[in-house]
């Protein structure tokens, strides 16, 4: 019998499971229960998996959504990965190399298909890995990735939208299609993991530099004129590191449609703008307006910032650059406007 358990019970991973909950008679074999890992904490005094059960409501990550009867709740990592064979890892990017701690003490991973529904990427000594490549180190197991233009929210509410899912192995990517499409959720798959991985962790730093030009007042076409630049250096890092990467996965979900989303509302842009609004720090405007929610865009820029200057690659990407440079280096918010205007002198952008 398989089971499927989902890691991490935040905004995305509850919305996750309404869906997968909609979708389990349609794989033989596969048990009706739906597992959500919530990491251990209380809400309003409550331990929130068990408040999860209790009231069918995630009230602190979701609010406003009914999780359906099949879905069960725990903060046991025992109890959430025993027999569990299809794992959906769903954790901000910086909880990832914990939660692939439990997944090696505690799962079977011999009997493991996972996927990743995490934006976000990690740097080492040597170089850079995307969500799936740090998990397959860890585990042995190649996992597919799940990325599109997907604020979690607009699709609990069962707002049509589009995902596009990167699986190398065909009989998988069936699987993964059966259980998280929906009539409203469409998924599209492709035969690229890093690629589809590079264009959902980078946006987010797009995001933010839409969000400082929002904030500063900038209009509809300086935002534009962002996303595109934003979208040349997404597209210039992905293929400088993975070559692989086809032109094509830019006009997927997972490339264009997930950075215009991202940067009309998702939350790394509006912490952005209250950032150059208000000059409040990220890791306050985080606490103060995401109730426990948690920011990818300022941190992946850090990251991306480690591997550019090991790489001696800083100049080629003056947006992702000075991102950077405003969330960690105290640079005003208004030099973003010169990463536009050096990306025109910068002739191989
Ligand atoms: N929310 C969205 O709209 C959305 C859509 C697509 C992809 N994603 C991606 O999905 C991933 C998860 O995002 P999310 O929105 O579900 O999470 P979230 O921002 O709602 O963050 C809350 C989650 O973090 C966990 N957490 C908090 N502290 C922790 C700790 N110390 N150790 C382990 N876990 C801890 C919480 O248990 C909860 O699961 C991110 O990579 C995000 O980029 C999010
Ligand atoms: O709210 P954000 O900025 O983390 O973006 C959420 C999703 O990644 C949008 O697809």
């Amino acid at each position: 019998m398989q089971k499927i358990c989902i890691y991490g019970a935040g905004n995305w991973g509850t919305t996750a499971a309404r869906i997968l909950a909609s979708n389990t008679s349609k794989i033989e074999n596969l048990s009706h229960k739906v597992t959500l890992y919530a990491h251990k904490e209380t809400f309003n005094g409550k331990d929130l998996a068990q408040l999860i059960n209790q009231t069918k409501e995630n009230t602190k990550y979701l609010p406003g959504f009914k999780i359906p009867d099949n879905v069960f709740a725990t903060s046991d990592i025992f109890e959430a990965l025993k027999d569990t064979t299809l794992l959906v890892f769903v954790v901000p990017h910086q909880f990832l190399e914990s939660a692939l701690e439990n997944v090696r003490k505690y799962a079977d991973i011999q009997n493991l298909k996972i996927i990743s529904l995490i934006k976000g990427m990690y740097i080492e000594r040597d170089g850079i890995k995307t969500t799936t490549q740090l998990i397959k180190s860890i585990l042995g197991v190649q996992p597919s990735v799940l990325s599109g233009a997907n604020i979690a929210p607009e699709i609990a509410a069962e707002g049509f939208c589009e995902s596009t899912l990167g699986c190398l192995n065909e009989d998988e990517a069936k699987t993964w299609v059966k259980l998280f499409q929906t009539d409203y959720f469409r998924i599209q798959p492709v035969k690229d993991v890093n690629g589809v991985e590079v264009c959902g962790a980078l946006k987010n730093v797009v995001a933010v530099a839409v969000g400082l030009a929002d904030g500063l007042g900038f209009g509809n076409n300086t935002k534009s004129a962002v996303m595109r630049i934003g979208l040349l250096e997404i597209k210039k890092f992905a293929q400088m590191y993975y070559p692989d990467t086809p032109d094509s996965i830019f006009l997927e979900s997972c490339g264009i449609a997930d950075l215009v989303a991202s940067s009309f509302g998702g939350r790394n842009f509006r912490l952005s703008s209250e950032f150059a609004k208000t000059g409040k720090p990220f890791d306050q405007l985080e606490k103060e307006l995401l109730g426990g929610q948690k920011l990818q865009g300022p941190h992946t820029s850090l990251e991306v910032n480690l591997f550019l200057k090991n790489m001696n690659k800083i100049k080629d990407f003056p947006l992702f650059t000075t991102v950077y440079e405003i969330a960690y280096e105290g640079e005003n918010p208004q030099s973003i406007i010169k990463a536009f205007t050096q990306s025109y002198v910068n002739s191989s952008l």
